[in-house]
């Protein structure tokens, strides 16, 4: 049997880095940048007011008070988006608003609360210093700055800082497609009847799910039955607009185990037993260039095993460190057994509290059992030496993405 370190360790060498592409920026969200993005301009571009209110010589208001307001002539409004703003010279003002550019001349904004508010003359009842509510240009970003650099995972503030930039399109390694194909004679879909023998396909929506919150994204194969030709052609027909497939079921040991059966020496596609739990067959290789992942098909299985061996690649593909998911030290609410030699990952609920981290196993912890998976929020995970964890002992558990 192979250890989870050596078969994780294959995938990482095998699988490709995805090419870069020059994307529009909102089909670029969840790439990784491949190039430095810079400012052409400072941000913000000019001096600018940061409040509503009057653009003020400070000088002019400098004994401004309730009880001595300054009253200053106001020559004209400027709004966000204007152009050229004529200056104004002292003993003048200019009603300004937020964004909008400051006026040659001025050194300071007065909000309007601090006003009465007048268009034409305004009294001013405080006084302020030199660069009041001033915006200077360059004080978010200088010209030139990397404000993004390679390596970067573009999400939403990532994205809003490129565009902040002026940038339309950036370069990025995009998210890896996915397609995810069930096989299995006895699967229908959802919202179909159920004949005797049948059952619901849940794999491939759990697995598309599961590669859009790792990142990618998620193609749903309608499911194929047990035929041999029609796996190979489904998946190859699918090899054109993939970066990756994963299968789930048909890997084990029975007489019908089709994925095994077709994929054995295809490409580089190899089958293995791995010490772990749940996820024991596994199957992994490329096919003329493209990654393919065939887990198991007991639900609980195929999920983990998605969790421990396809997320790290996807990241990988994308150029970014295939980290797992997050683990934290966690006290352990009862006894636990584990098999010697197995990595055991076992459903739990993690809480926190004011001792810190509590973590309960599910009762139900058999690989088709589903309900405890979709209760779970994590899993414990037992390393290959630990037989026993004892009630009260600290524990490794992977939190599971929400
Ligand atoms: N003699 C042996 N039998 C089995 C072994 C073994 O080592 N020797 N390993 C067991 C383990 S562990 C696992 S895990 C499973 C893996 O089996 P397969 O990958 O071949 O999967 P299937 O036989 O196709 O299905 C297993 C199970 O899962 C259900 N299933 C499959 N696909 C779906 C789906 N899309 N949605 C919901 N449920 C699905 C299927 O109906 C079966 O109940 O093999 C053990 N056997
Ligand atoms: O190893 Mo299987 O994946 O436990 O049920």
């Amino acid at each position: 049997m192979k250890t989870v370190d050596e078969h994780l360790a294959d995938i990482l060498a095998a699988v490709p880095v995805l090419p870069p592409l020059d994307l529009a920026l909102l089909e670029a969200r969840g790439g990784v940048l491949a190039e430095d993005v810079t400012a052409p301009v400072p941000l913000p571009p000019f001096d600018n007011s940061a409040m509503d209110g009057y653009a003020v010589v400070a000088s002019d208001i400098a004994d401004a008070s309730a009880q001595t307001p300054a009253t200053l002539p106001v020559i004209g409004d400027i709004v966000a988006g204007d152009g050229g703003v004529a200056a104004i010279r002292p003993g003048l003002t200019a009603r300004i608003m937020t964004g909008a550019p400051l006026p040659a001349g001025a050194d300071a904004v007065i909000p309007v609360e601090w006003t009465d508010g007048g268009g034409t003359t305004v009294r001013i009842n405080r006084s302020a210093p030199s660069g009041h509510y001033i915006r200077r240009a360059g004080e978010d970003v200088r010209e030139g700055q990397v404000v993004a650099s390679a390596g970067t995972r573009l999400g939403a503030t990532q994205l809003g800082m490129v565009a902040a930039v002026g940038r339309s399109h950036a370069l990025v390694r995009p998210r890896p497609r996915v397609v995810v194909l069930s096989t299995g004679s006895e699967l229908r879909e959802p919202g179909s009847p159920l004949a005797p023998g049948q059952i619901w396909d849940s794999n491939s929506f759990m697995l598309t799910a599961a590669v859009i919150e790792a990142g990618g994204l998620g193609y749903r194969q309608s499911t194929v039955g047990d035929e041999p030709d029609k796996v190979l052609e489904t998946i190859e027909d699918q090899l054109m607009r993939a970066d990756a497939i994963v299968t789930s079921g048909g890997v084990s040991m029975g007489t019908r185990d089709v994925v095994k059966e077709v994929l054995t020496g295809t490409g580089s596609v190899e089958f293995h037993k791995v010490a772990m739990r749940p996820g024991k067959p596994q199957g992994f290789g490329l096919l003329h260039g493209t990654p393919v992942f065939t887990l198991p098909g007991n639900p609980v299985s195929a999920y983990v095993s998605f969790q421990v061996f396809v997320r790290p690649a996807l990241r990988a593909m994308q150029g970014l460190p295939p980290e797992p998911l997050p683990t934290v030290t966690a006290v352990l609410d009862r006894d636990l057994k584990s098999p010697a030699g197995i990595r055991h990952h076992l459903r739990a609920r993690l809480s926190y509290g004011p001792g810190g981290y509590t973590v309960s196993p599910a009762e139900g912890q058999g690989s088709h059992q589903m309900s405890s998976l979709a209760s779970a929020n994590a899993l414990i995970v037992l390393p290959e030496d630990v037989e026993l964890a004892s009630a009260g002992s600290n524990v490794e558990v992977m939190r599971l993405p929400s």
